[in-house]
């Protein structure tokens, strides 16, 4: 099996503070994998490892099959990170910003595919049009999407990406999101929404601790065992 996103014995120590204990996690191209837990549980520091935005203490994390802490610039081909509130440049329009974060990963797009790809994701032409500083949550998440699809990442990083978004602009991200794990992207996501995970993962696992100490298949997954997972591993 080839996995896209694959973390061994992976641990991280700040000073003081042992943030991941050990994780094992393998993800395969396609799947939507819910990483949940409590503040403080592990979740971003999962989630930078694999961006190679902290090094680890021991262990490894592998995109593709390349270790991150090896060749932390070839990982970024493969990835696209869409934190919770997406950087772009304010004074330029969603088109301006995809145009040139595609260009800046390689890809030179004519204005109808940029066009394309901000449709795709759910951006009306007359909004790609307006300064980004215009826009809201969203809206912005949408171009984080679009920039995704168009540099043609394999995986998608998400660390709380519905959080603050209103039911309708959450439920076209979990939209979007199915759409391209049904083409083969795979998706690693940090949140706190169980609910949202279930819709949208093929996979919840519950961080505790900085362990992972419970994996499971959504689809296996009844409301009442999904408010027990609530109960035991998410309430305070
Ligand atoms: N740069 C840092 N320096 C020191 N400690 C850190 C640093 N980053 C994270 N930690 C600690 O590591 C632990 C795990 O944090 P992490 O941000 O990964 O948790 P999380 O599950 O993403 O939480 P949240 O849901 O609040 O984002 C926490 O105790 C946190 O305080």
């Amino acid at each position: 099996m080839n996995y896209i996103l694959e973390a061994r014995e992976l641990r991280k120590e700040y000073p003081g503070r042992l943030a991941l204990r050990g994780l094992n996690l393998q993800i395969a191209p396609g799947e939507v994998f819910c990483l949940l837990g409590q503040n403080g549980a592990g979740k971003s520091t999962t989630i930078n490892l694999f961006l190679g935005f902290v090094a680890p203490t021991s262990g490894a994390a592998f995109v593709n099959g390349v270790e991150v802490a090896a060749q932390p610039l070839k990982i970024k081909e493969y990835l696209a990170y869409i934190p919770e509130q997406v950087m772009l440049y304010p004074h330029l329009t969603g088109l301006e910003n995809l145009s040139l974060f595609s260009s800046l990963a390689g890809f030179q797009y004519k204005e109808p595919e940029l066009q394309a790809y901000l449709a795709r994701a759910g951006l009306s032409t007359e909004a790609a049009r307006r300064r980004v500083g215009t826009y809201s949550k969203g809206m912005r998440q949408k171009v984080g999407i679009a920039i995704a699809v168009a540099k043609h990442a394999k995986v998608l990083l998400l660390d709380e990406p519905t959080s603050g978004l209103d039911p309708k602009a959450s439920n076209e991200f979990s939209e979007l999101l199915r759409q391209l794990s049904a083409e083969g992207t795979a998706v690693l996501m940090a949140t706190h929404d169980i609910f949202r995970a279930k819709e949208v993962g093929t996979r919840v696992g519950i961080m505790r601790e900085g362990k992972l100490v419970d994996v499971r298949p959504t689809a296996a997954l009844n409301a009442h065992e999904l408010e027990q997972l609530y109960l035991t591993y998410m309430h305070d």
